[in-house]
């Protein structure tokens, strides 16, 4: 039997739709507009995709979208400067500084020279932290959206046997805590781990994070198991993820797609936090069901 395709293209458009409604009640009842600043150093063409799909996003969601384009050759200290000035505007409630940032600057002092409560992507030490220990954090966009994939297709999560593949401090560690949180047991498998396919074959849920292409195939698969492909690779064949798709379909249970899977979830999921973190400066409640 084939596996589910998880279609994360039209789950993200559901939860655009949520937080759309979200957003024009805050408008209705508290004159309330979240406000996203997004920071793009440089012209890296894929992210200059990206940054464009966040600001149009944003606003389709009744949102304010405020981009900030700096040259490739922009100094640190330009950069630490503008995050100040937008810490300080009581209209931007997220900020995200896309990433990756060119070489000659300091990558981990930009993203912790954002205000905690504005750090939309969940990327500051504080908020790392503050999900590592179990409190109420922003969580990374990426795996926020691939918990709320994961819950949507098994329920539950309690008591499954979780292996995500790859540990950096964007996907494979916040991921984990994630689904910690959520009960799972949970392995983190990296590039010195020993007998990889023997590792992945024990898990229910499998997250692949390691950015390299259909390195996952299903003969390493548990049948039943539900995989989760974060991984964005650019190949002479297109774009392919780290998870073997074709294979992986015949044993597993339920895989993400590349493109189509996980990637649509990132951007929705920024709208989520953007969201959030307008009710939190705000002292209102967390919106339900976007938090994680
Ligand atoms: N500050 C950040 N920088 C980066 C992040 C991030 O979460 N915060 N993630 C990635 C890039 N990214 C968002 O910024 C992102 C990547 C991919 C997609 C997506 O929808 N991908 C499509 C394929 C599109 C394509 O052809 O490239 C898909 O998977 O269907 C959205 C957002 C690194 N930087």
């Amino acid at each position: 039997m084939t596996a589910t395709r998880i279609d994360g293209k039209a789950h993200a458009a559901r939860l655009r739709a949520r937080i759309a409604e979200q957003v024009a009640e805050l408008k209705q009842a508290h004159d309330l507009v979240p406000g996203l600043a997004v920071v793009l150093v440089g012209e890296d063409p894929a992210s200059q995709v990206y940054v464009a799909s966040k600001g149009k996003q944003t606003v389709e969601a009744g949102m304010k979208s405020f981009e900030h384009r700096l040259p490739a050759d922009a100094t640190q200290a330009e950069l630490l400067a503008l995050i100040g000035r937008l810490n300080a505007d009581a209209e931007v409630h997220g900020i995200l500084v896309q990433l990756p940032l060119p070489g000659h600057i300091n990558e981990s002092e930009v993203i912790n020279a954002i205000a905690v409560k504005k750090d939309v992507d969940g990327f500051t030490v504080a908020n790392s932290g503050r999900l590592a220990t179990g409190q109420r954090a922003m969580v990374p966009c990426t795996p926020l959206g691939c918990l709320m994939l994961l819950r949507d297709q098994m329920g539950d999560l309690s008591g499954k046997e979780a292996v995500v593949i790859g540990r950096s401090n964007i996907v494979g560690k916040p991921m984990a805590s994630l689904l910690l949180g959520d009960n799972a047991t949970v392995t983190v498998a990296h590039s010195r781990t020993k007998d990889l396919p023997e590792v992945v074959r024990r898990a229910d849920i499998v997250v692949a994070a390691v950015g390299r292409p259909e390195m996952v195939k299903g003969d390493w698969l548990k049948p039943g198991a539900v995989v989760i492909d974060v991984g964005i690779n650019r190949t002479e064949a297109g774009l392919v993820g780290d998870v073997d798709y074709a294979s992986a379909v015949e044993i597993a249970a339920a895989v993400t797609p590349v493109p189509g899977g996980v990637g649509p979830m990132t951007i929705a999921c920024l709208l989520a936090n953007t969201l959030t973190a307008c009710c939190r400066a705000n002292d209102l409640p967390d919106p339900a069901g976007l938090t994680g």
